[in-house]
């Protein structure tokens, strides 16, 4: 019997099992054998990478989001749109067939973003070209998934599962679970709440159920497994069962997304209100390019990403390249901007004045674990170098609390 049989097999045994206290056991050691299941799936047939036929796209710029839907939905005429880039869209099913890259200049920053084929149910299981849109997905810092506002809203649900199948996470911080493989000591399990979801007797079953997987399927795959007899567990809050499982695969992507509800153009003013109000969702016409603004502000701000403009001493701040950080890859501390420069950068460092959101005053005189802000200005001092002006830029004397650098400030001469 093939994985997808198994699998099938034993979702169909869940279906088929009532949801009580006496068989929740049961249930999660299912669930856990699923999980192991699918990670299997994901391993690539033997003697190849996995990836190939034109999805291998070299990642670029500050950050990358995969546009993910159903076929006809509009993403390669939004690619188009954003990017400039020519990108086939036309009314049958399945037009694009590779993975197409764009690239969006917003914020003097640059997004790369992904055109890809139209997914269908089934795509976790390797249906069309699923397997390799997902492996996209998964590489990046944000996906959209495009949703036609006029089809079921069911479309949003049966993608959702397919990529939760493959293990992504949209929308969901990992799960506050300490999960630690030790050679020795046997097994302890922690909490700091109260546990409503799992107690000590299903964890180990589902520890079970995993040192049953390891002893029988090629242990050498998976060196440290042998070990899982021995953990040490911890619950930092009340979690489930599919968060202890994603927290032992451990191969689980958390990623942001966004959905996104093109061709607006057809449906009621009322049903668009409706989607517009839901969660983490924004509405859009390409044909009309309604909110296409609002949806690269969004996109935006999803990412994380930090603008930091560098002021060498005695100079004007410069203001045409800056650095781009992300709160969410990298960070955006001063050590982070130092780094981002250069590595040995912060070895040099004194202190650092900075001008913008993150300071308190201006300019504000900062050690490497300050946080910046989106437009902050940031001069370097480094070790043997003289504070210019003793910090009394120009920012300073008329400063009335945390604000942005404005775009009239931008042009205008910086006094030091
Ligand atoms: N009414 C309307 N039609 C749109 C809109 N955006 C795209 N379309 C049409 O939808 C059809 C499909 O567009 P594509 O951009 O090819 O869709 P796709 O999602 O890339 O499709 P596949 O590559 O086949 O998965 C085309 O006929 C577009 O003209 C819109 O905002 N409103
Ligand atoms: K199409
Ligand atoms: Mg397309």
């Amino acid at each position: 019997m093939g994985i997808i049989e198994k699998i099938k097999e034993i979702e169909f045994e869940m279906a088929r099992t009532q949801k009580n206290k006496a068989t929740e056991y049961h249930l999660g050691q299912l669930k856990a054998k699923i999980a192991k299941l699918r990670t299997q799936l994901l391993e690539p047939p033997k003697g190849t990478t996995g990836a190939g036929d034109g999805f291998e796209v070299t990642k670029f710029g500050h950050g990358r989001v995969a546009l993910i839907g159903f076929p006809s939905v509009g993403k390669s005429t939004l690619l188009t749109l954003l990017t400039g880039t020519q990108s086939e869209a036309a009314a049958y099913e399945f037009t694009t067939l590779t993975c197409i890259p764009g690239i969006i200049n917003y914020n003097d920053a640059k997004i790369q973003l992904l055109d890809l084929p139209g997914i269908i149910e089934g795509a976790s299981e390797g249906k069309g070209r699923g397997r390799q849109v997902i492996a996209v997905a998964k590489s990046s810092d944000l996906v959209l998934m495009v949703l036609d506002a006029s089809k079921s809203e069911g479309h949003r649900q049966i993608l959702t599962r397919e990529l939760e199948a493959v293990g992504l996470r949209l929308n969901k911080r990992p799960p506050q679970i300490y999960f630690k493989r030790k050679k020795t000591g046997g097994i302890s399990f922690n909490s700091t709440m109260q546990l409503t979801n799992v107690d000590e007797k299903l964890c180990y079953q589902i520890l079970h159920e995993y040192k049953i997987h390891n002893a029988e399927v090629k242990p050498a795959l998976k060196p440290s497994c042998q070990y899982w007899r021995f953990v040490s567990i911890l619950f930092r809050e009340d979690a489930t069962v599919d968060d202890l499982i994603d927290v032992i695969e451990g191969n689980r992507k958390y990623i942001k997304c966004v959905y996104v509800y093109n061709k607006i153009d057809v449906i009621g003013i009322d049903d668009v209100d409706k989607l517009a109000r839901q969660a983490n969702s924004i509405v859009i016409s390409c044909n009309l390019k309604l909110n296409l603004d609002r949806l690269l502000a969004r996109m935006w701000e999803e990412m994380g990403l930090v603008r930091v403009y560098t002021k060498p001493q005695g100079q004007q701040p410069d203001f045409s390249e800056p650095v781009v950080l992300s709160t969410d890859r990298g960070g955006c501390s001063v050590e982070d901007f130092c780094n981002h420069i250069h590595r040995s950068l912060l070895k040099d460092i004194k202190y650092v004045l900075v001008w913008g959101a993150s300071s308190k005053h201006y300019p504000q005189r900062c050690g490497t674990q300050h946080c910046l802000c989106d437009e902050d200005v940031v001069q370097i001092v480094k070790k043997k170098e003289k504070e210019e002006d003793g910090g009394r830029g120009r920012f300073k004397s008329h400063n009335t609390g945390p604000a942005r650098i404005s775009d009239r400030e931008k042009k205008a001469p910086l006094k030091t």
